[in-house]
């Protein structure tokens, strides 16, 4: 590879720096040489470069360039830290929250569990949608309120805290400053345009010491993401005056192709080509078994590429508009229409609803404690229905919870005056299926065992533990070398059981959520286009929703690119992520869109 005259520059330049430029530019790539020659160049011994990037799948693809990168020796790769936000926080939290008032022992309090301690706050105020603006900002204190208590009660922090605990920190010792700086001279600060406010803030306190380079692109900003303010970039040229490069439009993951011109094409809104090498369009029939049949066949081709193509480590993105599409494509792919085979693929779907399954399984696993492990399954199902929206949790599933929570002490009730629980609780289908469950003769397998113990939720007589068992397909933390599978074969050979079940998957999160070490994906991916900022892929296949109509008029159009693919929809946020995911592809992008109601960003603006 032959760098640029601008990649160039970064190399020569000193002090702070700034490095913007469109997708695919070449940003990671040089702030790679950078790094490398700042180790070799700058450093003292024990000193090194770090790496700060907002996402884990960010992270793995920079290790993995770096070690791809021939021409930095192996001792000077050692010397860059690539490390995600959290994890950096986390590591300066533990070592130095007791001065922000936190307790010593601190644990992460993790997003599932953050949602189950928060929701007695979120049913009481009601769903977002419903609340004035007012009432909203309460129910957001109220939040706040209750997560500092968590942390500085019980030494649970959620992800939220970490910069703001962080931020005090560092504003607050400038000792602390100057230690960070004696480990890191240099910082480089990945996607700096969705840097939050409280983010800035310690990355204000970071630059008093610390030589920073921030890479940007404007017009990646993620836009559904309250915080990431369209003047930060200002902000870091009037607070640190950097050196500025600008890589512009140049686009070296898909040379040879027009995705780039494609992409920006699709910012300006008008198509300066009729048609783009690199880029197909098709359209698909607007009902359920053809668009999916469409997309299940585009699927089959690009993979036949792929596969044709003999690299081994092939990508193939399937990127939707929404989580319910995700969901939607992935259970299509395993149980096509029409007798078509499965695809076998991994879906990126949030994983709190997953996590929180994963603990039932676990505790269906454990040997028998006695009277009290039915009372506690019944609290993790109420826990499942509590937290499985996240920090969006909707009002059914909140209604759902306190259903079963009040079927189950009325089930009690019954039983303590010695009479027979009505007929109709929905406690009866929950305990069959979790006897069926707790008698699965358990083998010390924990891949076959999991299985087993999901097989019969999922196969069972109750909806709700049949949700909770599909729901748990989605969870990867049981491949092969996982920490999850490691850790639970552990525990069988010490103990005969899994007899720490329910810990071992509260860990293996916590730790699937810090580790760095792990590839970038290969194989087929199904996820949200949010998701995909900052991957790539060998090629992306981008599937939208379509209409549907009554009477030949459209009623709804759901889990469109642009909200109900109406014009006035379109704005600069749509426009961008559109953009994102077009320019996720190497080779090709194919973009599947309905007949009769294409994408509104594709035709010409009037
Ligand atoms: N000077 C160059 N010549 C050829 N290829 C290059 C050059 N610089 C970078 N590349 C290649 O182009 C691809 C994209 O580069 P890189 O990931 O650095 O871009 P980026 O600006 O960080 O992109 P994004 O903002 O989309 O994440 C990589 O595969 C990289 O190896």
């Amino acid at each position: 590879m032959e760098l640029t005259e601008k990649q160039i520059q970064v190399l020569d330049a000193d002090g702070h720096l700034l490095v913007t430029g469109g997708p695919g530019s070449g940003k990671t790539t040089i702030s790679i040489f950078k790094a490398a020659q700042v180790a070799e160049a700058i450093l003292r011994p024990g000193q090194k470069v770090l790496f700060l990037s907002f996402a884990r799948a960010t992270v793995s693809r920079v290790v993995e360039a770096i070690e791809f990168e021939q021409k930095i020796p192996k001792e000077i790769k050692r010397r860059i830290d690539v490390e995600t936000y959290h994890s950096f926080f986390w590591r300066i939290l533990k070592a130095h929250g007791y001065l922000a008032g936190l307790p010593r022992d601190l644990t992460i309090l993790t997003p599932s569990a953050e949602a189950i301690a928060l929701s007695d706050i979120r049913n009481s105020h009601g769903a977002d949608n419903k609340l004035s603006d007012p009432q909203k900002q309460a129910k957001r204190a109220a939040e706040t309120a209750k997560r500092y208590r968590l942390a500085t009660h019980e030494g649970r922090v959620c992800f939220d805290l970490f910069a703001p605990y962080v931020g005090d920190l560092l504003h607050g010792s400038q000792t602390l400053r100057r230690l960070i700086a004696t480990m890191y001279p240099v910082i480089i600060l990945d996607e700096f345009q969705d840097t939050n406010p409280e983010q800035w803030r310690v990355v204000q306190a970071l630059g008093a010491f610390c030589r920073l380079i921030a890479l940007a692109d404007p017009e990646q900003r993620i836009f559904d993401f309250i915080g990431a303010d369209p003047e930060r970039l200002n902000h870091f040229r009037c607070t640190f005056a950097p050196t500025e490069i600008d890589f512009g439009t140049d686009n070296y993951r898909s040379s040879g192709t027009d995705i780039a011109t494609f992409a920006n094409d699709i910012l300006k809104g008008t198509f300066s080509q009729s048609s783009y090498t690199g880029i197909d369009f098709e359209l698909f029939d607007p009902f359920p078994d053809p668009a999916m049949t469409k997309l299940i066949t585009t699927t089959y081709a690009a993979r036949g590429r792929l596969v044709a193509s003999g690299k081994s480590d092939w990508s193939l993105a399937v990127l939707v508009p929404t989580k319910k599409m995700t969901r939607l494509v992935s259970d299509k792919f395993r149980e096509p229409p029409a007798g078509m085979q499965p695809i076998a693929h991994t879906a990126v779907v949030e994983l709190e609803a997953a996590i929180l399954g994963s603990e039932i399984i676990a505790h269906l696993m454990l040997p028998d404690l006695g009277d009290a492990h039915f009372s506690e399954f019944i609290d993790l199902v109420c826990n499942f229905f509590q937290g499985k929206g996240g920090d969006r949790p909707t009002t059914g599933a909140l209604k759902e919870a306190a259903a079963v929570r009040s079927a189950y002490e009325k089930w009690l009730a019954a039983l303590a005056a010695g009479k027979k629980p009505h007929a109709n609780s929905m406690i009866h289908a929950l305990a069959s299926v979790y006897e069926q469950a707790r008698s699965v003769t358990l083998t010390g397998d924990p891949d076959k065992d999991w299985r087993a113990v999901r097989a019969t939720l999922e196969a069972g007589a109750c909806s709700r533990l049949k949700e909770i068992g599909l729901e748990v397909r989605n969870i990867r933390l049981l491949e092969r070398g996982g920490q999850l599978r490691q850790d639970l074969t552990q525990d069988w050979r010490n103990n005969g059981s899994y007899a720490n079940a329910h810990a071992i998957v509260q860990q293996a999160f916590v730790q699937e959520h810090f580790a760095t070490g792990s590839k970038p994906e290969t194989g087929v991916i199904v996820m949200n286009m949010h998701k995909a900022k900052g991957k790539q892929f060998d090629e992306v296949v981008i599937f939208e929703g379509w209409p549907r109509r009554n009477k030949g008029k459209i009623v709804a159009n759901l889990d469109r690119i642009v909200r109900n693919n109406d014009r006035d929809e379109i704005n600069d946020g749509s426009r961008q992520n559109f953009r994102v995911s077009v320019t996720r592809g190497r080779q090709r992008t194919t973009i599947l869109t309905p007949k009769g109601d294409p994408c509104v960003l594709l035709l010409p603006d009037e």
